[in-house]
């Protein structure tokens, strides 16, 4: 039984004292792709170290196994240094990337043939692979009006799963391809929600064999009552622009979001494996081979910790999303994720699926402070996109929202 069908049903979130039905249970769903990511983990760019340098990780030191490495990663090797990011650029030597697959990034700019200059007059003196740039793909023209972006169906009759900007051949052959889905209310997106895909590329790139291939956000039907949601084709719509005008890699699903009931987690999840790897089949590599998509949970420490709470997630979606999926865990100011994953058994249990990013310049931007802020008529600029302003204003949301200001300034949002 759905939670949600409970008529005192209030989200996790806001009542702390929510019990979850019986028979809360994740559905024997088709399968799902195989990869763990430990598996598939280590600093691709770094050089090995000398063996001699490689000291074993005593358990006490669990944690340090967990900084920016995948969390099983405990008897591997710690890297002291930062790996330099492997660039389009630098990696095109021996990438086999396909032309077609280019929609991300078919016209570079002006800065990039600069780039693209200056890197081939120094090409046949100096090794490739380490100036660090920022990928240009990853960027959109705030002026540009964007090109070929497909925008979510308001009801579920007309819904189509998003592709327009979803990898369709594997970059680098070598590698595998990731899709990383972020669950929550977004009301509003704000930059630090756009922040956490940004930083949880760099992390896939920087510590393992991964190519991420899409990233999706996935807001939280109307059901889920939770104070402060804006209705859910506004919070559909506002992901949507703040996605086509700042990034060119992120889309918005608004499967979760139509539904009629509330959607747990992992069913969401269950959802995009199955418009990938079941209904698509995956991803092709420029050889012509299939590899089947890991699906991963982009999420913030406070996400994480409320998986310890009792009652609000269920031990089997645990299991269901930590094993099966897998989860990228940014950590929030003030929060410690990792001594949290060491505390919690399912957790623990499947740490070599969980990797951990840090804010290295942190951001708490929060959406119930921005929603008081629009409330209280001050100003929102520079914490979520121009786009998202604008649509907030003229439809005027949240300025007569009734959350408590207790609650706005509660630990949550501090
Ligand atoms: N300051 C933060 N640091 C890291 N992750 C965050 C932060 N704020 C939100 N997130 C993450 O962003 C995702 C979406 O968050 P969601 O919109 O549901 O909550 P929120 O941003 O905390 O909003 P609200 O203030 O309405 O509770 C969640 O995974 C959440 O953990
Ligand atoms: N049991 C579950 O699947 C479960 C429990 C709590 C939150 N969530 C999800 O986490 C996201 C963020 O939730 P909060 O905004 O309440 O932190 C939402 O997408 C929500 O659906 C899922």
């Amino acid at each position: 039984m759905d939670p949600t069908n409970d008529p005192n049903f209030v989200p996790p979130s806001a009542n702390k004292n929510y019990v979850p039905p019986a028979g809360n249970k994740v559905p024997k769903s088709k399968p799902i792709q195989p990869y763990v990511l430990e598996d598939y983990c280590e600093l691709i760019d770094a050089p090995q170290p000398h063996p001699s340098k490689s000291l074993p990780i005593s358990p006490s030191s669990g944690s340090a196994g967990l900084d920016n490495h995948c969390a099983g990663s405990q008897n591997k090797i710690v890297h002291h240094k930062i790996p330099k990011p492997r660039t389009d650029l630098n990696s095109s030597s021996d990438d086999e990337s396909d032309p077609k697959q280019e929609n991300r990034d078919s016209k570079p700019n002006d800065e990039d043939k600069l780039h693209l200059n200056q890197h081939n007059s120094k090409h046949e003196k100096q090794p490739v692979g380490n100036i660090p740039r920022i990928h240009s793909f990853q960027i959109a023209d705030l002026e540009e009006v964007p090109h070929g972006v497909q925008r979510q169906s308001k009801n579920l009759e007309t819904y189509k799963f998003p592709t327009h900007r979803l990898v369709s051949t594997l970059k680098e052959s070598g590698k595998y391809p990731l899709v990383i889905v972020a669950c929550g209310s977004f009301s509003p997106i704000t930059y630090l929600h756009l922040r956490m895909f940004e930083m949880a590329i760099d992390a896939i790139r920087e510590n393992t064999k991964f190519e991420v291939v899409g990233g999706y956000y996935s807001p939280v039907s109307d059901n889920y009552k939770k104070q402060g949601l804006a209705s859910a084709a506004h919070r559909v719509r506002m992901c949507e622009l703040a996605c086509e005008r700042t990034s060119s890699w992120l889309m918005v699903d608004a499967w979760e979001s139509l539904q009629p009931q509330y959607t747990r987690t992992a069913l969401v999840l269950d959802h995009f494996n199955e418009e990938i790897n079941i209904k698509r089949g995956g991803v092709i590599t420029s050889s012509g081979v299939r590899k089947p998509c890991k699906i991963m949970l982009l999420a913030g420490g406070d996400l994480i910790e409320s998986m310890g709470e009792p009652n609000v997630w269920a031990d089997q979606d645990l299991h269901h999303i930590l094993g099966g999926y897998g989860c990228l865990i940014v950590e929030r100011t003030g929060s410690d994720v990792r001594s949290f994953l060491l505390s919690h058994d399912i957790m623990y249990e499947h740490r070599k699926n969980i990797l951990v990013i840090t804010q290295l310049i942190y951001n708490d931007i929060s959406s119930t402070k921005v929603r008081l802020f629009i409330r209280r008529g001050m100003s929102v600029q520079y914490l979520l996109p121009n786009s998202v302003i604008r649509y907030i204003q003229e439809h005027k949301l949240y300025v007569n929202d009734t959350e408590p200001v207790k609650q706005v300034m509660g630990d949550k949002a501090d």
